[in-house]
């Protein structure tokens, strides 16, 4: 059978059980895996264990990798969450593709203001809502959807497959580098390629397939003042508060126009070269859906080209939170002993995390010399994960690149990604082999976001473009 002749069975196949694939990723979105709340951390456990179960209904031999311990508040240590190996087909015939993909979501609560419960897949005009549709659980789901349906078509699958489902990626990827590590040699020697659905399109419309990242290095910046918390009244006027050296710190980091303030930053930042330059001009964005998607006015930048790249080929830096602040409703007048400060910087080719690290810590030093503060100041990178950049030429993109215009019709735009995956860049260096981004929601998904979906289009067509994608493969 051809090639054309399968995919308009596969294709058929995939439509006719839209039903189950939602009922399947409702069942996935109604576990409140969330990585960054060690209470929950049983949930991301049952997540695992999920997983696990479907995929081995599924005939793929799995295994799960301790990772070891993660370092909580107050010097605690608590479990990590297992990480799935799993092994579909062996056959020394066939090219072996490696699929990454993550468990865990980030924090969610209605009182974050969704419109519905962020744990309850949710249909609305062709949307699902619910935390994880898309990042990454839809994704995930889909690439065993596309397994199962092989296996109802009674079709060979074309490609072996391995697949490495982790569940601490929205924190970090905490314990994954050094298990890729120990499987450099076994588990990761036979692999061909690899690829990843965890990103998104650059547009409502048109699918685009990615061969960049930016890293991420995420500081906590702690400011303690006192013993215990204090009445402003008694206290105010007399004492260095935590917060005021806090927010005062914080505000050094970046100016209005994103300029990140830490002297030399930009330091290591590659230049931009004319061949570049060129590559921004034919990608399909919309700067005022953009601004739309977003929910604001204007950006900071006005020409797409700018916009992209201070998305994807400059250093960012983002102020997240303040732990230990007060944050409730009404008013309290205390003055908290103990602050902690937490913002990200995402990297870019040629910045090292090393180096970061210490102009970071530098600044903050600067900066408190300057104030004449007693307060106990420190601040520590939570976790840092290197930018990723690969060769869109390679035979990988071009499979992938086919399969997109036998399901959409059009060439896919190369683009890059604003967001990180921090185990990209160990995947390339531990396998050798080329590393794919192969991201199927759209723009407006709202991954991280009050309201998060997945459209069903994008989740259907997303599996035709991975059924596709595997037997282009297989030609290779
Ligand atoms: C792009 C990917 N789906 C994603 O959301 N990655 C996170 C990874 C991360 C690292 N530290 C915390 N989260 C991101 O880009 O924020
Ligand atoms: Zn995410
Ligand atoms: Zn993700």
């Amino acid at each position: 059978m051809s090639n054309n002749d399968f995919n308009t069975r596969l294709f058929k196949h995939l439509d006719d059980h839209q039903k189950d694939y939602i009922q399947r990723l409702s069942d996935a979105v109604s576990i409140p895996s969330v990585s960054a709340w060690p209470e929950h951390r049983h949930e991301v456990v049952r997540m695992v264990d999920w997983t696990k179960s479907l995929l081995e209904k599924l005939g793929v031999k799995v295994e799960l990798s301790d990772v070891g311990k993660q370092k909580i508040a107050d010097g605690k240590e608590i479990d990590l969450p297992n990480v799935i190996l799993g092994t579909y087909g062996n056959d020394k015939a066939k090219k072996t593709v490696l699929i990454y993909g993550h468990l865990d979501v980030q924090p969610a609560q209605v009182s974050d203001g969704w419109d519905t419960e962020p744990f309850v897949l949710t249909e609305k005009n062709g949307k699902l809502f619910g935390r994880g549709s898309t990042d990454d659980k839809g994704p995930v789901l889909s690439w065993l959807n596309v397994i199962e349906a092989y296996q109802q078509l009674n079709e060979p699958f074309p490609v072996n497959v391995k697949f490495c489902l982790e569940s601490m990626e929205e924190y970090g990827s905490e314990g994954l580098e050094d298990l890729l590590k120990s499987l450099k040699n076994t588990f990761l020697s036979d692999v061909d390629f690899v690829v990843i659905s965890d990103s998104y399109w650059l547009g409502k419309e048109k699918p685009c397939l990615q061969y960049g990242l930016r890293g991420i290095c995420y500081f906590f910046l702690d400011v303690e003042c006192s013993t215990k918390d204090l009445h402003s009244g008694c206290f105010g006027g007399t004492i260095h508060e935590a917060m005021t050296d806090l927010i005062a710190l914080m505000s050094t980091l970046v100016d209005d126009q994103g300029h990140i303030l830490i002297d030399g930053v930009y330091d290591e930042v590659a230049p931009l070269l004319p061949e570049e330059e060129q590559l921004y001009k034919p990608i399909t964005f919309d700067t005022k859906a953009y601004c739309s998607e977003a929910g604001v006015e204007k950006t900071i930048q006005k020409e797409k080209e700018q916009i992209l790249m201070h998305r994807w080929r400059y250093p960012s830096l983002s102020l997240h939170g303040i732990q230990g602040a007060f944050d409730g409703v009404g008013c309290k007048t205390v003055i908290p002993r103990h602050v902690i400060g937490k913002f990200s910087i995402r990297i870019v080719p040629n910045m090292k995390i090393a180096t970061l690290e210490k102009l970071v810590e530098k600044h903050i030093q600067n900066i408190m010399k300057e104030r004449k503060s007693p307060n106990k100041v420190s601040v520590k990178l939570e976790h840092g994960g290197d930018y990723w950049v690969a060769d869109p030429n390679n035979p990988q993109y071009i499979a992938a690149r086919k399969a997109t215009v036998a399901v959409h019709g059009i060439e896919p735009d190369l683009t890059r990604e604003g967001g990180s995956i921090p185990i990209t860049l160990t995947f390339q260096e531990q396998t050798g082999k080329n590393v794919l981004l192969l991201p199927i929601g759209a723009s407006d998904d709202g991954a991280h976001s009050q309201n998060e979906k997945f459209d069903i289009i994008n989740y259907m067509n997303g599996m035709k473009v991975m059924g596709a994608y595997f037997q282009e493969i297989a030609k290779l």
